[in-house]
């Protein structure tokens, strides 16, 4: 399934709202995100919405007013890097027409493995964002492997979400070398992991293509929580 991810949506740096409901997605929409990303907090850090609900919620935003200019992104779910298992998850969660699917590597072994078993995917135009995390450690020449398995992103998030946030993890320093990094291999840069709007300064300086948020635009930032639409729309102003 070839989707059409038009590369001026992505060009500055675009606000992405993670929901779970359609009536979620209106709000995130309304208060002006750009990517309306689908996920089960609940079910951990890339949790996986059932597919109809992704089915709904992404037909609803491709009929929403102006919603060429809007994407949709949606998690396969924490799953280990088994090749057959995210091939199988990835090629499902393609038929629902979502724009992009991101892909959580929970582990550093064996990777290669699994971008092998997705570069058919990425090459017939599915949209793969990899999900790297800020606790881990990762190899040397992962970054490389990504893009050559023709995948689309890449995004640094938190796998834990107990309030630390991606910046006590990366310092300014190794933020900028990992930014360097990825828009070096002309990889879009994704960045999140528990932000708040005090945050988005010292994010924007490496120029990522896109911000993340779930918690810090929930009632009391709690990520289970219902979004929080004054919170989104203070975000927007300064992402
Ligand atoms: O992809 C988006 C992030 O996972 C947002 O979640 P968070 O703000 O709760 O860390």
């Amino acid at each position: 399934m070839s989707v059409n991810v038009n590369a001026s949506q992505l060009n500055t740096t675009q606000l992405l709202i993670s929901v779970t409901t359609i009536e979620e997605a209106q709000i995130a929409l309304e208060n002006g995100a750009d990517i309306i990303d689908l996920k089960e907090p609940s079910l951990g850090a890339l949790g996986a919405l059932p597919i109809e609900t992704i089915q709904a919620i992404v037909t609803y935003v491709k009929n929403t007013k102006n919603a060429d200019a809007k994407l949709t992104s949606a998690t396969i779910g924490d799953l280990p890097m088994q090749p057959e298992l995210l091939l199988a998850h990835v090629t499902q969660l393609a038929t629902t027409g979502v724009d992009i699917i991101k892909i959580g590597f929970f582990q550093t072994d064996d990777y290669q493995l699994s971008l092998d078993a997705l570069k058919s995917v990425a090459h017939a135009g599915t949209k793969l964002i990899a999900v790297l995390f800020a606790e881990t450690m990762y190899p040397q020449g992962l970054i490389a492997a990504i893009k050559y398995a023709g995948f689309m992103g890449v995004m640094l998030d938190t796998a834990k979400k107990n309030g630390l946030t991606l910046l006590d993890y990366y310092s300014q320093e190794q933020r900028a070398i990992f930014a360097k990094t990825v828009l070096g291999h002309n990889l879009q840069l994704g960045l999140a992991g528990s932000l708040k709007p005090q945050h988005v300064a010292l994010i924007k300086e490496i120029s990522p293509s896109y911000i993340g948020f779930r918690g810090g635009v929930c009632n009391d930032n709690q990520r289970n929580l219902a979004l929080d639409a004054a919170k989104i729309k203070a975000v927007r102003k300064i992402v």
